[in-house]
């Protein structure tokens, strides 16, 4: 199955967003890509963190679902739908949430970030606990035979949300990646995911300079279940492409064993 990583630099106008995130989609459906995946905050990335209390949506309805699942269904993808805000149900935030939708459109998945992200060191700030309700539930779906776990860019850094989804074929975590944390960090923690779990790993991030201010790492790629990077795109717009081939997983399973050697849980 060939897979998609769509790299953006969204910004405030959520129109232009949708826009740009619909062309990359079909730009990997015409390279022959079977799923594709858009980045954390897709839909906009906004001056202000309380920007996406007045862009959420309830859950089940509203213009960027809308979008996702129409995308997915003319495009005939497996579409992991990057992040978008939808209201809680329970308190004055937001959940940052993925959506998952199948080739007809149907939504079939909804994964919400569990670790909110917090930085400061002097220059650059972010808590998203100020605006977002953390998610609670590892979440996983069939994409027609593969078996995908989902998580959002600051879950990387939890080894442990990666071990409930054992076994899966392919792990995503859509970001938006600080340039100062990615360029430490981002290529490193997904390696060791996909080796460790002996899986694929599509991350689809955000890259370049926001109309905020804020710049990230991008370097959007997808890694291969010994840990090598099968495609890479460092800044800017774009899609990145790779084949999961369940022969060379099975291969890496087989040639180390290691999942089958857990001893602590
Ligand atoms: N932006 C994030 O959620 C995470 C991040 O930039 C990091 O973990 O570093």
């Amino acid at each position: 199955m060939k897979i998609a990583a769509c790299q953006m630099v969204s910004g405030p106008d959520v129109a232009a967003n949708l826009a740009t995130a619909r062309r990359l989609l079909e730009d990997a459906a015409r390279q022959g890509a079977r799923l594709a995946a858009l980045p954390e905050y897709f839909c906009l990335m906004g001056m202000h963190d309380s920007d996406k209390l007045a862009l959420a949506e309830d859950d089940g309805a509203g213009p960027i679902q809308a979008m996702l699942a129409t995308a997915a269904r003319e495009l005939g993808l497996w579409l992991i739908g990057g992040t978008l805000p939808i209201r809680s149900t329970t308190a004055d935030r937001v959940r940052n949430s993925t959506l998952v939708f199948s080739p007809t459109g149907e939504r079939v998945a909804r994964y919400d970030k569990i670790h909110l992200f917090a930085f400061d060191n002097g220059r650059e700030s972010y808590d998203e606990g100020r605006v977002l309700e953390a998610g609670s539930e590892p979440t996983r779906f069939d994409a027609g035979g593969v078996n995908v776990g989902l998580s959002v860019c600051y879950d990387l850094r939890f080894p442990e949300l990666y071990r409930r989804y054992a076994g899966c074929d392919l792990l995503a975590v859509p970001a938006a990646f600080t340039y100062t944390t990615g360029q430490a960090h981002w290529e490193l923690l997904l390696r060791a995911r996909a080796v460790e779990n002996q899986c694929y790993v599509i991350a689809p991030a955000q890259g370049g300079q926001h109309a905020n201010g804020r710049r990230t790492w991008g370097h959007s790629m997808v890694i291969d279940p010994w840990g090598q990077v099968l495609a890479v795109q460092a800044e800017g717009e774009g899609v990145v492409m790779a084949e999961l081939d369940p022969v060379r997983l099975a291969q890496v399973r087989q040639q180390l064993p290691a999942l089958g050697h857990r001893r602590l849980g």
